[in-house]
């Protein structure tokens, strides 16, 4: 039986604990969440289901996208009742900005690791992200019941990282429930109570809002002072906008309307909002009738690190890119984008994405839920052109590059990147990230065969194809994680690719000058492969400016071939063309010269992936 539940708005912060599990993906995190909402008597054993709280958006039970942002679980331990609130961390991982906004929502987190597998890096990451925030970490390996769990070692590896004795990592099984209980009452035990002041005006801290097509934007908040009621007109601090609390509540396990959060509680809003970006990660929510002088620590303005061009392979398709790119952008406040044209590729959008994981995600959601069929050009970073008369330029596209006026300097960014692996692939990382143009900032052991790697590394140097390398390098063994790190001056040159004369937009490319030759010659031995032979003589080149690095020519088709085409009676002429109209549809021009549609993509796909397209032709 559950204990007494303390209503939401009138609970003694003393009895709070707030925390998030921070786990790898895979490492258990809902199939633990499921054992607590089964212990604590939140679900009972008849309506149990596996990944409870991950199942709940599909079902839309109340018209509302719940996910698992903050569940409320009563506790009793000791005949002492405890609320224990349950944060999740943003899903969008590489956002580490929104990952530190939700660790802030918390005073404690659990550190899920697999005990098969170890430790990860995005989790590692994540782990130094909480303790930079001072929350009380508690380690937990998971998954004890495998015959494959090794839970001496990688206690060991835990308690090297967090300065802890072994012994104090706690074994569960997620999937048998054992130790999930004894981890219970360490989270009451350990981690502290929140703080805040009931008296001062209201502030919350936005740890993330979902946008829900039948109720507008719910927001997740955790109140720091004061408290939100329904039916109060609430300030967003940094937006200066102003909204009616339409219906707050709690989520346990299901969405509960009360009358109000109080301090240290967490909870939903709902306001009518309609985009997320009006309702962002970070904010802090006042009242707007006694509105609080101070925000919340920092907010921060997500800004794009990486762009890239998408087009629909079928033209047609542009007006359903543009009517999804809205409908994503109402639930993904970090998305930018804006028309785009380009010669090769028509009519498309160039994007910004804060990372690497961003743009995967938003490219799969566009072709998965929108049915799309999709190109993007090779991702680029942001780059910062100085001019020798002192002006600057922001490039995001390589079109953008200035092609007059002398260029003084170049800067890109670069990050700090953490490679966690198995140690017998040392060899083969170090060398991956010296080709990459990284330096080496350190290298350490977690355990006799484990080590974590540090380099900076220039962003535009992993953008590409760096995890898939490192990943097939390392047998999909190592992890990879990185952060920004400001910017460096580097030697970094334009290179063109040109048809027959005319450059390919598509194709230009911003890379290190010890590069460009490759970059050049690779470009044109691709294209010569795909692009079909014309009645002429076609070139192609790859230039810095005026300068041709790399040729190679595609030879004409012999003329006889043409004879026929051109030569015979009128009707053969008509089934001909109407044969090769199916083609055509698919066939763009280049100046003079007819590329297919399927070369671009071929000669796009990163370098592994081009590697496969060729692999499967034979
Ligand atoms: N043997 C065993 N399997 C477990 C245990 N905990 C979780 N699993 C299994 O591990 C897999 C991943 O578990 P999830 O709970 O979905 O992991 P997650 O971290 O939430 O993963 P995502 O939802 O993908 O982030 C599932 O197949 C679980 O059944 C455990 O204690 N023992």
């Amino acid at each position: 039986m559950a204990p007494t539940v303390p209503t939401a708005g009138h609970t003694d912060p003393a009895i709070i604990r707030n925390f998030c599990i921070i786990a790898h993906i895979d490492h258990g995190k809902s199939t633990l969440a499921d054992r607590m909402l089964q212990l604590t008597g939140l679900v009972d054993d008849r309506s149990m289901r596996a990944q409870y709280l991950d199942r709940m958006d599909i079902e839309r039970e109340r018209g509302i996208t719940i996910k698992s942002q903050a569940v409320r679980m009563p506790y009793e331990k000791d005949g002492q009742p405890y609320v224990l609130n349950m944060i999740d961390t943003p899903g969008h991982v590489d956002f580490t900005y929104e990952v530190s906004r939700s660790l802030e929502a918390c005073e404690g987190a659990v550190l899920l690791v697999d005990a098969a597998q170890g430790i990860e890096a995005q989790t590692l990451a994540n782990l130094y992200l909480a303790i930079d925030a001072d929350l009380h970490i508690i380690p937990v390996l998971n998954k004890i019941d495998l015959p494959s769990a090794q839970p001496e070692k990688y206690a060991a590896e835990i308690a090297g990282i967090i300065g802890c004795d072994p012994s104090e990592v706690l074994k569960v099984s997620a999937k048998t429930g054992e130790g999930v209980r004894e981890l219970l009452d360490h989270i009451v035990a350990e981690i502290p109570a929140p703080v805040g002041d009931a008296e001062a005006p209201a502030r919350a801290l936005i740890f993330d809002s979902v946008y829900d097509t039948y109720r507008g934007v719910v927001t997740y908040v955790r109140v720091v002072d004061g408290e939100l009621s329904h039916r109060e007109r609430i300030l967003m601090m940094s937006t200066k906008a102003t909204h009616e609390v339409l219906e707050v509540g709690v989520i346990s396990p299901e969405p509960k309307k009360v009358d109000r959060l109080a301090v240290g509680e967490t909870g939903y809003l709902i306001t009518g909002v309609k985009e997320v970006r009006q309702s962002r990660v970070g904010d802090t929510v006042t009242s707007a009738v006694r509105p609080a002088s101070e925000a919340l620590s920092g907010y921060q303005h997500p800004n794009p690190m990486v762009y890239a061009g998408l087009y629909p392979i079928d033209g047609d398709d542009f007006p359903v890119l543009r009517e999804a790119l809205e409908k994503l952008q109402l639930n993904d406040a970090a998305l930018t984008y804006e028309p785009e044209t380009s010669g090769a590729l028509g009519f498309g959008f160039r994007i910004g994405f804060l990372g690497l994981l961003h743009m995967e995600i938003v490219r799969e959601r566009l072709e998965r839920e929108f049915n799309l069929d999709l190109i993007s050009t090779a991702p680029n970073v942001v780059y910062r052109v100085i001019m020798e008369d002192g002006s600057e330029h922001i490039v995001t596209n390589p079109s953008e590059y200035p092609t007059s006026g002398k260029i003084a300097e170049v800067h890109e960014p670069v990050v700090k990147a953490t490679i966690l692996a198995p140690a017998e692939y040392i060899g083969t990382i170090l060398e991956l990230c010296q080709t990459r143009r990284g330096i080496q900032q350190g290298l350490d052991y977690l355990s006799e065969d484990r080590v974590e790697i540090r380099y900076e590394l220039p962003l535009a140097e992993i953008v590409f194809d760096f995890f898939d390398a490192l990943k097939s390098r390392t047998k999909g063994y190592a992890s990879l994680d990185y952060d920004e790190a400001g910017e460096q001056a580097a030697d970094l040159v334009k290179v063109d690719i040109l048809l027959h004369g005319d450059p390919v937009d598509a194709f230009s490319a911003i890379v290190h000058k010890d590069k460009a030759y490759a970059y050049g010659i690779a470009m044109a031995g691709k294209l010569k492969e795909l692009i079909p032979r014309q009645q002429f003589e076609v070139p192609i080149q790859a230039a810095i400016g005026a300068r041709v690095i790399a040729r190679e020519t595609i030879r004409a088709i012999r003329k006889d071939v043409l004879a026929k085409c051109y030569g015979g009676d009128i009707s053969r002429k008509r089934k001909l063309l109407e044969k090769q109209k199916e083609g055509k549809k698919r066939m763009k021009m280049v100046g003079r010269v007819e590329v297919p549609q399927e070369a671009f993509v071929a000669a796009l796909s990163t370098g592994e992936g081009g590697g496969k397209d060729k692999g499967e032709k034979k």
